[in-house]
């Protein structure tokens, strides 16, 4: 697992294009047959990526936790931007198709990973948190009928913003977040940018009390996000290629404009639970 450390905004202005890039940019995530981590010492987060091949991987802590499992002192959150696959939690078995996710909740000991069709593989991604209390695992769907363990995203936690006139037009799909899903303090969610539109979280806002990280995709090979970051009137770009993932800290803006449309999923951690306690940046304040 890579271990990434803290910064400071009034070193990160002074960054080159390459350090900036070695600091937040996450790249090669989703590798077949292989689970890669970054821990990141910003709130603790690790960001990952499962891509079970023919066989099924299995989660381990690894050296840097130095706990007898991965969620012994965790939770996680996955969402599976692949194709279908199947998740064992402490013995039970759970599908999870393109874009459902699962919260798996701290003390499940034994975690598998498998794709259904290796030719298609399931692609999991995950943030995960230290957590100090036991939420239940349960598998998230944005659509369908709620059951036993599965727990379907409520109407209002589907947001729409934005106006193809601002080239913002985009939903905002909240996975695990109070009220629908419990975590201690983990939140995640998938946004997806209209067609024509291209600018994802603009007009833009940081949240001293969280942490962030996106993870763009659905970007074909010869396309690009500018992923923007910075104190509001400090702002760099980071250009972002096809399921690369970018970390944000709590004292940075968080914002995107593409080549054309694309999909991102958002992971958060820190202080507080509340989406919408964000610091807003009027436009005329970017520098
Ligand atoms: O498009 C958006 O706006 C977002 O998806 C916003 C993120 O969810 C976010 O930054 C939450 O703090
Ligand atoms: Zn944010």
């Amino acid at each position: 697992m890579e271990v990434r450390t803290a910064a400071s905004p009034r070193d990160v202005k002074h960054y080159t294009t390459d350090r900036l890039r070695e600091e937040f940019l996450i790249q090669n995530l989703f590798v077949p047959g292989e689970i890669k981590m970054v821990y990141s010492h910003i709130d603790r987060i690790i960001t990952g990526a499962a891509v079970p091949a023919e066989e099924a991987l299995v989660l381990t802590a690894g050296a840097e936790l130095r706990a007898e499992y991965f969620l012994q002192r965790r939770e996680m959150g996955i969402i599976n931007i692949g194709g279908a696959g199947v998740i064992v939690a402490d013995g039970k078995e759970y599908e999870v198709g393109h874009k459902e996710g699962m919260y798996i909740g701290m003390g499940v000991k034994d975690i598998t990973f498998s794709s259904k069709e290796s030719a298609e593989p399931a692609k999991f991604y995950f943030n995960s948190t230290p957590a100090h209390h036991t939420y239940p695992t349960v598998l998230i769907k944005p659509e369908g009928t709620p059951e036993e363990g599965v727990v379907i995203v409520k109407d209002e936690n589907k947001v729409e913003l934005g106006t193809l006139e601002q080239s913002n037009h985009r939903t905002i799909c909240k996975y695990i977040l109070p009220g629908q899903v419990e975590s201690c303090q983990l939140e995640m969610g998938m946004t997806k940018l209209e067609p024509g539109s291209v600018w994802n979280t603009m007009p833009c806002h940081t949240h001293d009390r969280r942490m962030e990280v996106y993870l763009y995709f659905d970007i074909p090979e010869d396309a690009f996000v500018m992923h923007y970051m910075g104190e509001p009137a400090e702002t760099r770009h980071i250009v972002m290629r096809n399921e690369e993932a970018v970390i944000s800290p709590s004292w940075s803006i968080h914002s995107g404009s593409g080549s054309q449309a694309y999909t991102f999923i958002w992971g958060m951690a820190g202080e507080n639970q509340d989406f919408d306690d964000m610091d807003h940046i009027e436009n005329q304040e970017l520098k």
